[in-house]
């Protein structure tokens, strides 16, 4: 019987759907109900496995799973030696210290002494202990940002993205001590050749939807007399791909752009005279 790669997943959170989308578009086909906690895939040696997601390193590193998804900040803060197989660039957010409105802030040297409520003590304890910093610290796992205005914190260390969770509860943001993304985690050595190559293979379509999530794919007529200053621009992936149109000096232009340049690019393909700029997503894409 081919065995299956056992991948944990967090069954509902900030991690989730993101997590089942980047799978699903490598063509891998699941997700029967959200109240099946473990399910095989129908077309890939696959299995899921819907769990909380601080349970996810123990369950790696136990071997009741192959591989999982989590945010870089879960895995750090557990210290479990694991491989980071992929940072798989989603869920972004950082963890920062927060003081309420009216608190002086002028440094780390200031939660001196100080209570700091945080879900990620260890972390936390890293960054003091380099500042030479001591405080107390209140453990919670979740809502910190509800402990100063309750009395039993004078400061926070959580999670944040928007700001809009610490802005609403009279907080302000006073220092980042870590940034974060989902990655995805393995041991490191995964013991077994046929899993190693369904994880080999998993990754190749991993690695070509995320590069393709990347590009864009532009195509826009050009006068030729351009050609060269706009190839200069866009180099496409080996070059662009160039058409000669009905109309006399014209030319359409093929090419792929990076999703971080495209506005720049835009700008000065639009200064060389490009027009009827088309842009579409491109599904997958290899190197
Ligand atoms: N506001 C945010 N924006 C982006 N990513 C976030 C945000 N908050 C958390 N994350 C990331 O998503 C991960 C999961 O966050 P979530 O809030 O869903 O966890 P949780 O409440 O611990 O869930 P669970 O019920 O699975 O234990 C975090 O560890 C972090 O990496
Ligand atoms: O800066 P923002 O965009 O407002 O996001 C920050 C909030 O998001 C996370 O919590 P989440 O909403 O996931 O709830 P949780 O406490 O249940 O984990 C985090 O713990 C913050 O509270
Ligand atoms: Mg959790």
């Amino acid at each position: 019987m081919e065995k299956m790669l056992r991948i944990a997943v967090q069954k509902s959170g900030r991690l989730s759907e993101k997590s089942l989308e980047i799978i699903k578009n490598c063509g891998i086909k699941f997700g029967s109900d959200s109240r099946v906690l473990k399910e095989q895939a129908s077309n890939f040696p696959i299995e899921f496995l819907y769990v909380r997601d601080d349970d996810i390193p123990t369950y790696v590193r136990d071997g009741v799973a192959d591989i999982g998804i989590v945010g870089r900040n879960e895995y750090d803060e557990q210290a479990i030696d694991l491989a980071i197989i992929r940072d798989l660039g989603f869920a972004k957010c950082r963890l920062s210290i927060a003081v309420p409105n009216d608190f002086t802030y002028t440094g780390l040297s200031c939660l001196q002494g100080k209570r700091i409520a945080t879900s990620y003590p260890h972390i936390l304890a890293g960054v003091l202990k380099e500042n030479k910093v001591t405080a107390s610290f209140v453990q919670v796992s979740g809502s910190v940002e509800v402990t100063p205005a309750v009395g039993i914190s004078d400061a926070i260390c959580d999670l944040v993205s928007t700001g809009a969770t610490l802005a609403m509860n009279g907080l302000r943001e006073v220092e980042t001590i870590y940034t974060s993304t989902a990655v995805m985690i393995g041991r490191n050595e995964m013991g077994d050749d046929q899993k190693s190559s369904i994880l080999k293979r998993l990754m190749l379509r991993i690695d070509a939807v995320m590069r393709a999530n990347n590009y864009k794919y532009v195509i826009f007529n050009l006068p030729e007399e351009h050609l060269d200053q706009v190839a200069r621009i866009v180099g496409g992936m080996k070059s662009p791909t160039v058409t000669r149109l009905m109309e006399k000096g014209w030319v359409s232009v093929q090419t792929v752009v990076a999703e971080d340049t495209f506005w720049d690019v835009f700008e000065q393909l639009k200064d060389l005279g490009a027009q009827g700029i088309l842009v579409t997503p491109i599904e997958k894409m290899t190197e």
